[in-house]
């Protein structure tokens, strides 16, 4: 091991030039939002505020209301950003308020059981009513997004498994009417739950919701009724309006009143409290990230490690050279890192992206940081570092932390250009930011930042050169890189060695001129064969059906087309393999704008025709015709055929696409169960439901 000796690289604001700068946002040059054909948002990560101290030293004058742990379910970063803004928010209101991953609280309470020799599930629970507070009462606020169709985050699962187990709700997608407690499990529990969600979904905040009902029926106390924010209108104003109107005001009356509050002055002038030191350090930067310091990274960070390099072997454009868009085919060899690339049919594949070279040069010039610099990133004011406290894995160079972990060209979001603020040491950036990240600055914002695809990178390099921020501020400020998710469009039967996917180039004219790329298609487009891409798999909802007799419907135009394919080329090779055996058809419903410009793996799917796999293939050209033709309107003519192959032959339902024609495609298909099975709607809704309880009715949908 190279023996890194430790330097001092003081970050000196002087030096920096300090322009007057005016927003001029319309001559902005190349900005990028990450797009993918799954996690379209991209999401902001700072540390894990660890403000709670031990319980023998709680300073009551300074923490009048005690303890209070934020847990977060969280999938691209924005409930973990939430989360952080509370545990600040909490300091301030007289809490002392730690954030918690819903993974790591699971991790413990695994360790619990260990130590108790294996309790059962109700007892598990009872480490939520853990109070720092000798004989108090536990407080916990839960920030809850929902993901798939009304499912929770990868780092929330295993909590829900627990609440359902506990507080008997086998249906995620109906809650008991009655949620009368059932036990005093959490019986020493406060809590106040904030869901995050989009109401383009159809279980809108299900995860809310739910974690709201189940802990009050296994005996939990609501300080507050849930806040519910809608990422599709203005989140950030829901969350805000919960927080400062619903949520303060009811924990300083309970907790809070009367005590006499130790505070500390604050001074927009002076940089804010850091989570973070940096320790510069001689030597070269290694290729290998140790165990120790993979152990250091925050659970939700655990990609930036798990993630492995694996080479592109093929790559082609499958529209039409008339179409001005571009969808590309990519091939990625992964017989080299077979031990943790494992996949299964119609499986997700975790993209890291990294920023453009260009842009990470440029923020390290507008910020005066060392590209080649080797820094070693320590817990601030001497805090013993414990497991999963550090946003990404270092020792790294700076250019590595730029490049793989920040997220440079992601949309800020307001909360963000509040915290750049602090930075700005020119008095209209400083003032122009904070208006923008106000309550009423947000139309200003919408105008500026969001319908131009403004990123951070465009911020320090052209719209607030004024802004300085020494490293370490920059890593606890900058929104962290998030893996981008596609669906893998090959079969792992016939491709065990290759993982095939499907992706459209995002790429949009911004407000006021030039053109933005999506982060990760923009990444993926400029790989070359040969090059490597940093991937790791992860389980989609799509499973085929075992019994091959089953018919299976699929409907996914354009990039929706990427399980169908996967699972069209695994459904062919049962059929060569298993000939005597009894095989059931396969009934796909493609669309897209007309059959020359993009109607993607055109030969494949007629392929699949002619061997016989493809049983009945539905095509919709919207363009091709005076009036909008869509995969909806195709399946609505086949309704006596589509609730014969549902009802009768227990058909599995695959929907992949945009949440919009999710939507109609559901619609359309209660109008055929009302239709064929003479239902009513509520009935034909609870029929898929069923449906899809029974892994039969799967649904992956982006907005
Ligand atoms: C693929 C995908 C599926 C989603 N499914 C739902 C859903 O079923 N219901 C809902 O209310 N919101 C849904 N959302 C919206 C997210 O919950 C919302 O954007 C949230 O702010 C994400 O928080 P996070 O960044 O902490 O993960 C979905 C978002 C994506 C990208």
């Amino acid at each position: 091991m190279v023996a890194i000796e430790k330097i001092t690289m003081p970050f000196i604001l002087e030096s920096l030039a300090s322009p007057t700068a005016v927003l001029t946002l319309g001559t902005t040059t190349l900005i990028l939002l990450g797009t993918t054909l799954y996690f379209i948002n991209r999401k902001p990560s700072t540390a894990p505020v660890a403000h709670q101290p031990k319980k023998e030293e709680l300073d009551s004058e300074k923490y009048p209301g005690g303890s209070l742990t934020i847990y977060y379910g969280s999938q691209t970063g924005t409930a973990q950003m939430f989360a952080e803004q509370l545990v600040h928010d909490a300091a301030l209101a007289g809490f002392a308020a730690k954030a918690v991953d819903l993974q790591d609280l699971i991790d413990d309470i695994g360790d619990t059981d260990e130590a108790d020799g294996g309790a059962g599930s109700s007892t598990s629970l009872r480490v939520l009513c853990k109070s720092n507070e000798t004989g108090g009462r536990a407080k916990a606020v839960f920030l809850m997004a929902t993901y798939g169709e009304g499912e929770p985050t990868d780092n929330a699962r295993q909590f829900v498994e627990l609440m359902k187990t506990n507080a008997q709700i086998d249906n995620l997608y109906k809650l008991p009417d009655s949620s009368d407690p059932i036990s005093s499990d959490l019986e020493l529990l406060d809590y106040a739950v904030f869901g995050l969600g989009n109401k383009q979904y159809e279980h809108y905040n299900n995860m809310g919701k739910f974690v709201d009902v189940a802990l009050y029926k296994v005996g939990g106390q609501r300080i507050v009724p849930i806040g519910l924010g809608d990422d599709n209108d203005d989140l950030e104003g829901d969350f805000e309006n919960w927080k400062d109107n619903v949520l303060w005001p009811a924990m300083r009356a309970k907790y809070v009143a009367g005590a006499a509050m130790k505070r500390e002055e604050s001074n927009v002038m002076t940089l804010p409290s850091c989570v973070y030191e940096v320790e510069y350090l001689d030597g070269k930067e290694s290729a290998v990230v140790s165990a120790e310091a993979a152990d250091r990274v925050q659970t939700s960070h655990k990609h930036y490690v798990n993630a492995v390099d694996c080479y592109v072997v093929a790559k082609r454009e499958l529209r039409d050279k008339s179409d001005p868009g571009s969808t590309i085919h990519m091939e990625i060899d992964i017989s080299k890192k077979m031990n943790v690339m494992k996949y299964m049919t119609a499986d997700n594949l975790g993209i890291l992206p990294k920023n453009d070279s260009v842009l990470v040069e440029a923020v390290a010039r507008a910020l005066g940081y060392n590209l080649d610099q080797l820094f070693d990133l320590h817990p601030a004011n001497k805090q013993k570092i414990e497991k999963h406290m550090l946003p990404f894995p270092t020792p790294c160079s700076v250019r590595t932390a730029l490049e793989r972990y920040c997220d440079l060209t992601g949309l800020p979001r307001r909360s963000d250009l509040k915290q750049l603020a602090h930075y700005a040491r020119d008095d209209m950036d400083r003032k122009a930011l904070l208006r923008m990240a106000s309550k009423e600055g947000k139309a200003e914002y919408k105008d500026k930042i969001a319908e131009c695809h403004v990123g951070i990178h465009d911020i320090v390099t052209k719209l607030c050169p004024s802004i300085a921020c020494p490293l370490e501020h920059f890593v606890m400020v900058c929104p962290k890189m998030q893996p981008r998710y596609y669906t893998i469009s090959s079969s792992s039967t016939v491709h065990p060695k290759t993982v095939h996917i499907t992706f459209s180039v995002t790429e949009e004219s911004k407000k006021g001129g030039g053109k933005f790329k999506g982060c990760c298609s923009g990444y993926l487009e400029r790989k070359q064969i040969s090059e490597p891409v940093r991937v790791f798999v992860r389980d989609s909802t799509f499973r085929l059906p075992k019994q091959m007799e089953r018919p299976v419907i699929m409907i996914g135009p354009g990039t929706g087309i990427a399980p169908m394919r996967a699972v069209l080329q695994e459904r062919a090779h049962w059929r060569k393999a298993e000939p005597n055996k009894k095989h059931g058809p396969n009934v796909l419903y493609f669309g897209c704008k007309n059959r020359t410009m993009d109607y993607i793996y055109r030969d494949e799917l007629e392929a699949f025709q002619n061997d016989g796999t493809l049983t009945e293939l539905h095509l919709a050209f919207s363009r091709e015709q005076a009036e909008k033709v869509y995969v909806q309107h195709l399946l609505a003519k086949q309704s006596a055929e589509t609730y014969k192959l549902i009802h009768d032959d227990n058909a599995s339902i695959f929907v992949c696409g945009a949440v919009l024609m999710g939507a109609a495609v559901d619609h359309t298909l209660q109008d055929i169960i009302m239709e064929q099975g003479n239902m009513k709607r509520e009935e034909a809704k609870g029929y898929l439901d069923k449906m899809a309880l029974g892994g039969r009715f799967v649904q992956e949908l982006w907005s």
